[in-house]
This record gives C-alpha cells, structure tokens and sequence, in this order.
C-alpha cells in the first residue's frame, strides 16, 4: 500500500532536470506495507519520480485506442489533452469558446493553458505513471511543459499512419466531434507536419522515441507497444 506523505515536486523531478526544479508540485509516496517485498516489484513502484510517456501521432493514428490497451496492462493513468480541453469547453469555462474554435480550426490551445489541465489532474492521481495523449503538439507545447515541469519525458511513443488512414479512421470515429470533418482533418494534417513532426524529430534525436507501425489491427499494433513497457519492469496489471 501506499500513502501520500508530502507534496513537493521540486524534489521528485530534480534529477531529471536542469530546467526548473521549483516550478511544479507532485505527491510523493512512500510504502507502509508490512508484507515482505517482492524484489520484482521495486524498480518503479518505490520510485518517487513520475513516469511520463508522451502518446504522439496524426489524428486518427489511434493513440486513444492503443492508451487504452496499456492502461489496461501496465495500470497508467491515461490523460488526452484534447479530451481535457473538450471538457473544459463543456464546462463552460471562460476560455471554453476560445477553445471550441481553435479545435475547429485544427490548431493548437495556448500551451500554458493545456499543460495547466495536465498538471492539475496529475496532482489529483494518486498514480504514478502517466500517459499524456496528444501533447506535446509542438515544439512550443514541449518546451512549456519541460520548463514548466522542470521535467522531460521517460518514453515517447509515436504512432506512424498514412494520412489517407487516418482520414478514413476519424471520418468515421462517430463521436460527435466539431473536429471530425474533412475541413477540419485537412487543416489538422498541415499542423501535424508542420508543428507535431518537430516534436517527434526531437525526441527521435535524443533517444527517447519508440516508432510504432500505426497499420493493421489494434492487437497487432498492441503486440509492438507491450515490449516497450514490459522493458521497464513496471508491476502489471494484467499480462
Ligand atoms: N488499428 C486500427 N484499425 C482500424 N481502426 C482503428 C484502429 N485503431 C483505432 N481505430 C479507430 O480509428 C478511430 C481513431 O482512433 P483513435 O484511437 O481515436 O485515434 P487518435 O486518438 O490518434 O485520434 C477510432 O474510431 C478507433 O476506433
Ligand atoms: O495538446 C493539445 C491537444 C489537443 N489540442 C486540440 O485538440 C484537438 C483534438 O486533439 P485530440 O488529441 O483529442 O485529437 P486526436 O489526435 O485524438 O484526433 C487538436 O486538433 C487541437 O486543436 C491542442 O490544442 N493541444
Ligand atoms: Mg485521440
């Protein structure tokens, strides 16, 4: 078992880090369990460190469907940042119509705006490991969040579709999104080259990308994304 003893953040990403330690806040964890431990189980469940993966893809390249898939296995706790903008557009908050029209347009909320939704549900998990969908979508994004965390990413997963896949998967996803219109998609794959590829060619030079071949069925696809975090010797959920 687990319990939350303090709630500093500085700490928990400074080793990460030379950006800025002092910027964000985090729970950390210590264990009061009085079972003996299992030597398997203590690589990253002890640690008090976030496990952030960043979940990269064009619209459509199936990075909700495939977060499902690992929050199911690996027990992650899975955060779209669009998810979180459409609901802050429900809600609506005051930058709700602000919001609404740039997802209409197919291009990107003001970073300290998106990251602001992200870090707020990270503070209110109890979890450690993170799944953060969608973002970064630019450079800007990335380097907010690096900044703002004092933090980079642990793994960066990107999911490589043909635009005329993806066109097809979101024409006919069938969630009602104002986004999920050829308009819109077209607009959306121009800001995927332009704004998302950077992000991606970013972490391909520093190491940290794990390429995914987004074709063929969500098992298949799934069979190329397990490896990438069994590596990590997280306890599973399920195998
Ligand atoms: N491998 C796949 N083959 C066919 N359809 C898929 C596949 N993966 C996801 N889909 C479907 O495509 C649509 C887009 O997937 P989604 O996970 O929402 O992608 P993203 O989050 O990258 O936009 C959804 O309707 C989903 O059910
Ligand atoms: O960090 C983000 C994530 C999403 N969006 C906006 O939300 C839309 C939908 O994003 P989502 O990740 O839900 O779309 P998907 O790629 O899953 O189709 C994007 O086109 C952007 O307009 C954004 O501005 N910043
Ligand atoms: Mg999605």
């Amino acid at each position: 078992m687990w319990r939350r003893v303090t709630s500093v953040s500085h700490l928990t990403f400074a080793h990460k880090s030379t950006v800025n330690k002092n910027a964000c806040t985090f729970k950390c964890w210590e264990s009061f369990t009085t079972e003996i431990p299992r030597k398997e189980k203590t690589t990253y469940q002890r640690a008090k460190t976030p496990f952030i993966t960043f979940v990269l893809g064009g619209p459509g390249s199936g990075k909700g469907t495939q977060c499902m898939k690992i929050v199911e296995n690996f027990g992650f706790t899975h955060l779209s940042a669009g998810e979180l903008l459409r609901r802050e557009i429900a809600s609506n908050s005051a930058d709700g119509i602000m919001i609404l029209n740039t997802i209409k347009e197919g291009k990107i909320v003001p970073s300290e705006l998106t990251i602001k939704l992200i870090q707020k549900e990270m503070e209110l998990s109890d979890n450690y490991k993170f799944l953060i969908d969608g973002f970064p979508r630019s450079e800007d994004n990335r380097k907010a969040f690096e900044q703002i965390f004092g933090a980079e990413p642990d793994v960066v997963l990107f999911f490589d579709c043909p635009e005329d896949e993806m066109v097809k998967r979101v024409l006919n996803r069938n969630q009602g999104r104002v986004d999920d219109n050829i308009d819109t998609i077209k607009k959306r794959l121009k800001v995927f080259t332009a704004l998302n590829l950077p992000v991606v060619n970013h972490y391909l030079e520093k190491g940290k990308l794990y390429k995914i071949n987004g074709v063929g069925t969500v098992d298949e696809i799934y069979k190329q994304v397990h490896p990438v975090f069994s590596s990590f010797h997280f306890e599973q959920v399920r195998v």
